[in-house]
């Protein structure tokens, strides 16, 4: 993931401190001095580094702290508003910016309204793809988008995006004989205000700094369209030169959020960060993968909470509440009072984590678990469970509901199902033993009160804490036990979400589960 070699860096430089009782003059420099070199090395631009240490020195004053006062303390929440405050794009904690229609906070389109969003960016920034994954989002949640297509300087751009509208089923408009994108894209609004799209969403042209051509038919498109937004989409693997390029842009038209994209990669991130400074804009989403749900809102605290290893609860439960249907929640929950673990149920679960994107994103929302999952091991797990899933569809209803599945399979049945799934003997033999070993530590899990509402974890009951988290750990497989730090790290996992809207909570452990 892009800028994660930034986030480990900074958090070991704050780590550091820990080995020491007092910090004095000498380490905070040291620590500094670690903080802005992995900066300068993820090629963060150089005045943004400088303003950062700056602003750090002065908020982590040693000379004036009062006595009682944690200096380690202090030095982690000024590094954390710091790397806030330049991916709000200001780049500035002491001073953020706002101008035209950008808020610092997160805009949203209003639902019912006259919407009209213009994408502007660099050649192969991904906009076309990110038009597409932007109108997907706003349609799950109830918009009616539309696409319009004003690109008529790269081949293909048309073709493309309709490709994409197609699949993902919105609306798009766009022309094989007009030349002159002003007058596509001024068509393309009329269209759809027509037909009373509540968000229009412009593409337009990618294009370089230079080509000033170019930038005047920005200008035309968004005169005649009237954009109520204006969003820069930004390649995150982009070096230093992304600056120049972004502030060219941002002075051209009013540009009022920013969307990242790429964030998948293995990129420095340094230059599009600083180029999201140039923009003075927020970033609203990043782009996470090729796929149109591979799209995340932006949310500044959680993405540097979870750069620096502290996790994101928050985000974590809102996902969970999000992606697991309360329907199949409840069923598991069935299940494990009653220890019957099913092959639908099972393949429910897989349809669960599938529509939770990468594993990986999960767990680095879980402080101290980011780097559980070990490299290759995922796609290695997908591969996997989408074998699996394969073996269960070519399964009669009698077999996906039979309480004892692993159990009722003959070798002329299995023959059959690997036969219809394409699928080796082999891998239906692994399938029928990790359902019958998840069943198994179904069984172990029997009996145990998820907490939360209800629960048998009261905040003032430890006692009964300690017990669920016992019969937790000892269901779990070891090297999973091992992984999050025996009982203790549950414990701690657990000491976090204290505070937690109970009722939010009990969603977010059952669809954990
Ligand atoms: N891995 C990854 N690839 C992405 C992401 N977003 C876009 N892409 C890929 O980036 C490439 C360029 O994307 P386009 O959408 O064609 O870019 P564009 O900005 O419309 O290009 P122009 O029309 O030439 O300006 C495509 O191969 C996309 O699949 C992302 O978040 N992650």
């Amino acid at each position: 993931m892009v800028l994660n070699d930034l986030g480990n860096k900074i958090a070991s430089a704050l780590r550091s401190l820990n080995a020491h009782v007092v910090v004095d003059e000498e380490l905070l420099d040291a620590c500094l001095k670690d903080i802005t070199n992995a900066l300068l090395a993820s090629d963060v631009a150089v005045p943004l580094v400088v303003r950062m240490k700056k602003n750090i020195v002065r908020e982590v004053d040693l000379d004036n702290m009062a006595s009682g006062m944690n200096a380690k303390k202090v030095l982690e929440r000024a590094v954390f508003k710091e790397l806030t405050a330049l991916l709000n794009g200001g780049g500035d904690a002491s001073g953020t910016k706002t101008s035209g229609t950008k808020t610092s906070g997160t805009w949203t389109p209003k639902k019912g309204k006259r919407n009209v969003v213009m994408f502007v960016g660099l050649q192969g920034a991904g906009k076309t793809t990110t038009c597409t994954k932007f109108a997907h989002y706003y349609a799950k949640k109830g918009f009616k988008p539309s696409l319009v297509c004003a690109d008529t300087f790269r081949a293909g751009a048309f073709d493309q995006l309709k490709q994409n509208a197609t699949k993902a089923k919105i609306p798009f408009y766009g022309s094989y004989t007009e030349s002159d994108p002003a007058t596509i894209a001024a068509a393309g609004v009329k269209r759809f205000e027509e037909e009373k799209s509540d968000l229009i969403i412009v593409d337009t042209s990618g294009r370089h700094k230079q080509e000033e051509a170019l930038f005047e038919e920005m200008r035309e498109i968004a005169s005649v369209t009237e954009p109520t937004m204006t969003i820069f989409v930004m390649d995150s693997s982009i070096g230093q030169s992304a600056s120049d390029q972004a502030k060219a842009f941002a002075s051209t038209v009013d540009v009022g959020g920013v969307i990242m994209t790429k964030l998948d990669g293995h990129a420095k991130g340094g230059g599009a960060i600083s180029a999201v400074s140039e923009t003075k804009a927020p970033i609203l989403f990043i782009g996470t993968g090729e796929h149109i749900g591979e799209l995340e809102a932006f949310e500044t605290t959680s993405f540097v909470s979870k750069l620096l290893g502290m996790g994101d609860i928050k985000g974590l439960v809102e996902k969970m509440n999000e992606i697991v249907p309360e329907e199949s929640a409840e069923k598991l929950m069935e299940a494990f009072g009653s220890g019957t673990f099913t092959m639908r149920l099972l393949y429910e679960q897989f349809q669960n984590l599938q529509n939770m994107g990468p594993i990986s994103s999960i767990m680095s929302m879980v402080p101290g678990m980011a780097d559980m999952i070990p490299k290759g091991g995922e796609e290695q797990g997908t591969k996997r469970m989408k074998s699996m899933m394969v073996l269960m569809d070519s399964m009669t209803d009698a077999e996906l509901d039979a309480p004892n599945a692993s159990k009722i399979f003959n070798v002329k049945r299995m023959e059959r199902v690997c036969r219809g799934a394409g699928r080796l003997p082999s891998e239906m033999i692994t399938l029928l033993e990790e359902h019958k070993r998840l069943g198994k530590m179904m069984g172990k899990m029997k009996g145990i009160k998820m907490p939360g509402a209800g629960g048998a974890r009261g905040r003032g009951n430890p006692q009964a804490m300690q017990q669920q988290m016992s019969q937790m750990a000892n269901a779990l497989p070891p090297d999973m036990l091992r992984m999050m730090g025996g009982q203790q790290g549950m414990m701690n996992m657990m000491k976090q979400f204290e505070g937690m809207d109970p009722k939010a909570m009990q969603g977010m452990m059952k669809g954990m589960m």
